[in-house]
């Protein structure tokens, strides 16, 4: 494997929902998984963090089996975003202050939580109630506080589905641009082409890959 594999995932299967049978992941790009609904995107991203395990076949992080790693030590390095976020009742500070609850960490000041929901487009205050949010505003103060924890991987589920097409590309060009700072890679499941165009580095079409397979 070569020093820029982040993932390389090797003759997985799992129920008969996927079969595939090679994927190299570089490290530092924006992946887009692209597939059509029910392709088993989602499934695959959360085999990336442990929340499932293959029935058989292998993923390596970084050159280690990921059942040689840790679920909790792995969640710190590879964040996943799901599909429908939770948002905790509360303010929006608590919402973000929750990124650093659960992985122990001592919160930012507020003035990075300012810009945090800023840079995702989230016009509210930190005082501000969460629990009136729009479903796309509760996607963009998900994504802000995945952006403020220290990781070395972003898997996003479909994380900008609720928003119109100018704000989704304004919201993932700033993620982008915050992720490459920390040299984060990011790993995105994506139906919007446009987003596709503008930010895969590369691309794997899920169907594409287990087209000529047998389950
Ligand atoms: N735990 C499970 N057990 C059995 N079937 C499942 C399980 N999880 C998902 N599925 C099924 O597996 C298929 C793939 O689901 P998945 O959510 O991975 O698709 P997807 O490509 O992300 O779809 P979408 O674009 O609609 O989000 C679907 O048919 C789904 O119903």
């Amino acid at each position: 494997m070569n020093r820029l594999s982040l993932f390389a995932i090797r003759n997985l299967r799992y129920k008969d929902i996927l079969n595939v049978p090679y994927i190299e992941i570089k490290a530092g790009k924006v992946t887009c998984i692209m597939g059509e609904s029910g392709a088993g995107k989602s499934t695959l991203l959360k085999m990336m963090n442990k929340m499932l395990s293959p029935d058989t076949g292998e993923i390596y992080y970084k050159d280690t089996s990921l059942e040689d790693i840790d679920s909790i030590q792995l969640r710190r390095k590879v964040i996943m975003l799901s599909q429908t976020p939770l948002i905790f009742p509360g303010t929006i500070k608590e919402n973000l202050h929750m990124g650093f609850k659960l992985t122990k960490k001592d919160p930012v000041e507020d003035m990075a939580l300012e810009q945090a929901i800023h840079k995702m487009q989230l016009e509210k205050e930190l005082n501000d109630d969460s629990g009136n949010l729009s479903g796309g505003e509760r996607q963009r103060l998900a994504l802000a506080r995945v952006l403020l924890m220290e990781t070395e991987v972003y898997l996003l589920d479909e994380p900008t589905s609720a928003l119109d097409e100018e704000t989704e590309l304004n919201v993932l060009d700033n993620f982008i641009t915050e992720a490459k700072k920390k040299q984060a890679s990011i790993i995105m499941i994506t139906h919007s082409k446009k987003a596709i165009d503008h930010f895969g580095e590369e691309i794997i079409d899920l169907l594409e890959l287990q087209e000529n397979v047998k389950f």
